[in-house]
């Protein structure tokens, strides 16, 4: 039998409770593969029950039990008894978000849960009680022995896939991150993942340029001829079909976006601002290059949303979905 997903709870405050809690009452409904909570069985429970939906919550102490109580109630792995405090995030709230974040990777690791999906962390609140990363992505990958270089972050929905190839950066530190090497590393890294994990043989990757009209012959900066462009003839080389650097402002609407299969953008507002305007309510934040299955919901945590009931459960569904598809495709390969 297939191992079940793990759902890490993120911040107890923001909409990650009540979101996992809503998944699991559509679960039948969407078809989604068995998971578990990782967090806390008294902050899920209360958040369901101020959404105004009836979740009971049945407590595991491992994954293994999953399957027994998963089509009655939804599972949880108890690390903490804490109150529900939406929107007022607090020191233990965000403990409890890194230590289900590392419990539920650890599970992952082992084989005793099949991918992981986070629910969503403040990075600040979690810097306070000792996380020194970036974000998840890093994190995870740590765990995992693979260097935040080569842990891609790709954010997916039904119109669009996208990776930024700086993240967590200032704006301002951008142009100095890229290197041709790390392009063309992210981007070979996201051609594996493609055909590994999405069953895309040969993927069509769009590499944006930096600058406005990738640069305009040098007229409007030198990266995209200096660094982008050679990282895109190295790609090529190698026989991975990536193409560019293209003028970053006309190749996201829809017939450009007929012709790939993937952006590979320059850096974070770049990637996320069309992924998001277009697939917002079904958008997956996803880890390439791991040797486990980590995905997420492509939101934050919204604490002015949290206990109103408004967060809407598409992304978390489609996080899901995505991670048992992806988890399935490895467990045949
Ligand atoms: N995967 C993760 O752990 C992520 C964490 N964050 C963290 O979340 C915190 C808040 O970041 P923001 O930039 O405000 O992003 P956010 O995604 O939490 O909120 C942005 C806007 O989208 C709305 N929104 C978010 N999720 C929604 C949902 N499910 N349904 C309906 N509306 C929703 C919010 O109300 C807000 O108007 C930050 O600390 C950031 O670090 C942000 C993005 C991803
Ligand atoms: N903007 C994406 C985001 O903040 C998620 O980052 P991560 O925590 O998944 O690394």
């Amino acid at each position: 039998m297939t191992a079940p997903l793990a759902i890490s709870i993120g911040d107890p405050a923001g909409v990650g409770p009540e979101l996992a809690a809503a998944a699991w009452a559509l679960s039948d409904a969407e078809g989604l593969p068995p998971f578990f909570v990782v967090g806390s069985a008294r902050v899920v429970e209360e958040a369901a029950r101020r959404r105004g939906i009836t979740v009971p919550v049945c407590t595991i102490k491992a994954p293994d039990e999953v399957a027994d109580c998963f089509a009655g109630a939804l599972p949880v792995l108890d690390l903490a008894d804490l109150p529900y405090t939406p929107g007022e995030p607090d020191d233990a709230g965000a403990s409890l978000a890194l230590n289900a974040l590392a419990a539920a990777t650890g599970l992952v690791r082992s084989g005793a849960a099949s991918a992981l999906v986070t629910g969503p962390i403040a990075k600040s609140r979690l810097a306070r009680v000792g996380f020194d990363h970036p974000g998840q992505t890093e994190f995870v990958a740590e765990a995992c022995g693979v260097t935040a270089e080569n842990a891609v972050m790709m954010l997916a929905g039904p119109s669009l896939k996208v990776v930024p190839i700086t993240v967590h950066v200032a704006l301002r530190l951008v142009p100095d991150m890229l290197t041709t090497e790390l392009i063309r590393n992210r981007t070979a890294i996201t051609a594996a993942a493609l055909a590994r994990d999405y069953g895309i043989a040969r993927p069509r990757l769009a590499v944006a340029g930096l600058n406005p009209h990738a640069g305009e012959d040098g007229r409007m900066g030198s990266e995209d001829a200096d660094i982008v462009a050679p990282a895109v003839a190295m790609l090529r080389a190698a026989g991975i079909d990536a193409f560019g650097p293209l003028p970053p402002d006309t190749m996201f609407h829809d017939e450009a976006r007929a012709g790939y299969d993937a952006a590979i953008c320059m850096y974070h507002d770049q990637a996320l601002i069309p992924m998001k305007a277009l697939d917002f309510d079904e958008g997956v934040n996803v880890t390439l290059g791991l040797p486990i299955i980590r995905t997420s919901p492509d939101h934050g945590t919204a604490f002015s949303l949290a206990g109103t009931g408004k967060a809407r459960v598409g992304p978390t569904i489609a996080a899901l979905r995505m991670a048992g598809e992806c988890a399935a495709r490895r467990a045949l390969a």
